[in-house]
């Protein structure tokens, strides 16, 4: 069954407001709190309307006796206790035993008997600590198996790395669901992520989920911003790298039959994401002419290889090459095309602060005329960059940001900051550039105007 747990109602009243939101949003799929066996915990469930609680406890000897300091009868008591208060008020009652892999087999499976005499509608079997190895976690839900009768579920944490690879065992051991985190979010190395465990069940597996697969990487990029924690570039399916490809050999490959070098049973269309071809120091000649004619530059052989010797120069200095970068080597190699560039950034001043709405007024040569335009955002980036929007009238409602980052590149408090920026069209084609100052708003800016004036031009 398709299962959201919003959260732990009774943890704080922000927490009861969401789970109440999202209980009450008319989802299809059912809605779930977290509570410990207390009925205080329980009565905040019940209070944030959802139709299922999660309730837990541990159960090995290290938790038991140094966190709850209760007897192994007591456990078991207070476990059936709280499941049937949650079947009294006619819900659904999943219940967990906490430390579940750390736990004396014998032991466990009496808990969970008896949480399932007592009318339990599935149980979970939690890797709390990450510690189980993916035969023992087969072995394990395997013989659960044998002794109940109501579904199985898992919750695994990824100390070692393995909470994926422990929740497909699981599942291949006849657990009929796991829980899993957008983005791996959780407890110290987090959970089981949700794309890796979908898109494995989905691909390898051939199994079927109801998860939408197509708006994995849009969720996964959501749930970035909303917690300000970066997804690491190489994570699988929804990092930035999880399609790119640079190596010649790679990209020459994928060029032809992208199945070349990508899994194939996973494509980026299936989760949302894009193939990108990234130029490095292991460019190859396929990759950097596709790159140009993109851009309708078309350059002779001879100009080529000189293109290609100065990427590779720039990449070695450890540069990451963005479009900008390569149309401009290509420019410097061929010749600008006439009329460049578009916007010619003359002054950007910016007022911000806590009593005030962030305000920039930016003045350029836009085809050769001088215009000053102003704007207001959330922030002086903000506020900037949509100055600059303004700058480029009719054609701002064809270019959007598409990506965005500003990375401090010197420490302390006059650090330069390096800002890059991807811009898009209305053809879904995206120009990348970069710019670096001691001023964050002004590397955005410089940035944004950079790949604007790219993508107006190539
Ligand atoms: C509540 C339980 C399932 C938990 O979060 C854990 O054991 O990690």
């Amino acid at each position: 069954m398709d299962t959201i747990e919003a959260g732990f109602p009774i943890a704080s009243a922000g927490d009861m407001e969401s789970v109440h939101n999202i209980a009450t949003a008319g989802l299809t799929s059912e809605v779930c709190g977290l509570a410990r066996v207390l009925t205080k915990d329980l009565d905040a469930c019940i209070k944030a309307d959802v139709g299922m609680i999660h309730t837990f406890v541990s159960t090995s000897d290290i938790q038991r006796i140094h966190t709850i300091k209760k007897s192994r009868e007591e456990v078991v008591e207070m476990a059936t206790n709280a499941v049937q208060y949650i079947k009294d008020h006619g819900m659904r009652c999943m219940f967990s035993a906490m430390d579940a892999t750390r736990t004396d087999m014998d032991y466990l499976v009496e808990v969970y008997k008896a949480v399932e005499d007592a009318g339990c509608d599935i149980i979970n079997v939690p890797d709390t600590v990450g510690v189980i190895a993916p035969s023992g976690m087969y072995r394990l839900i395997s013989e659960l198996d044998k002794e109940i009768n109501i579904p199985i579920d898992t919750h695994c944490h990824n100390d070692f790395g393995l909470a994926v690879a422990n929740s497909l065992m699981a599942i291949e051991a006849g657990a009929s669901q796991a829980q899993v985190t957008v983005n791996g979010l959780g407890e110290r190395a987090g959970n089981a992520d949700l794309a890796e465990t979908v898109m494995s069940l989905c691909s390898i597996y051939g199994a079927k989920t109801n998860i939408n697969t197509e708006y994995i990487v849009e969720t996964a990029r959501m749930v970035e911003r909303c917690t300000a924690v970066t997804i690491p570039p190489h994570m699988p399916v929804v990092g930035e790298n999880a399609f790119a490809h640079e190596s010649g050999i790679h990209t020459h490959g994928v060029l032809e039959n992208s199945d070349t070098f990508e899994p194939g049973i996973m494509t980026p269309e299936m989760v949302g994401h894009t193939r990108r071809i990234v130029l490095g120091k292991h460019a190859g000649k396929h990759a950097v002419l596709r790159s140009l004619q993109s851009a309708n530059i078309q350059p002779s052989d001879e100009q080529l290889d000189a293109i290609i010797d100065k990427v590779k120069l720039l990449a070695d200095k450890g540069k990451r090459i963005t479009d900008a970068d390569l149309y401009a080597i290509a420019f410097d190699i061929l010749g600008k095309p006439e009329g460049m560039p578009t916007i010619d950034l003359k002054e950007v001043s910016v007022m911000t602060g806590n009593v005030i709405t962030s305000t920039a007024v930016v003045k350029a040569l836009v085809n050769g005329t001088e215009r000053i335009t102003s704007d207001v955002g959330v922030g002086p980036v903000d506020a900037a960059l949509k100055a600059v929007e303004t700058l480029i009238g009719k054609h701002a409602t064809n270019v959007s940001i598409h990506d965005f980052r500003i990375e401090a590149v010197t420490g302390g408090a006059d650090a330069l900051a390096e800002v890059i920026i991807g811009v898009q069209d209305e053809k879904g084609r995206i120009v990348t550039a970069r710019a670096a100052n001691v001023d964050i708003v002004l590397a955005s800016v410089e940035a944004l105007v950079t790949a604007i004036n790219m993508l107006l031009k190539t």
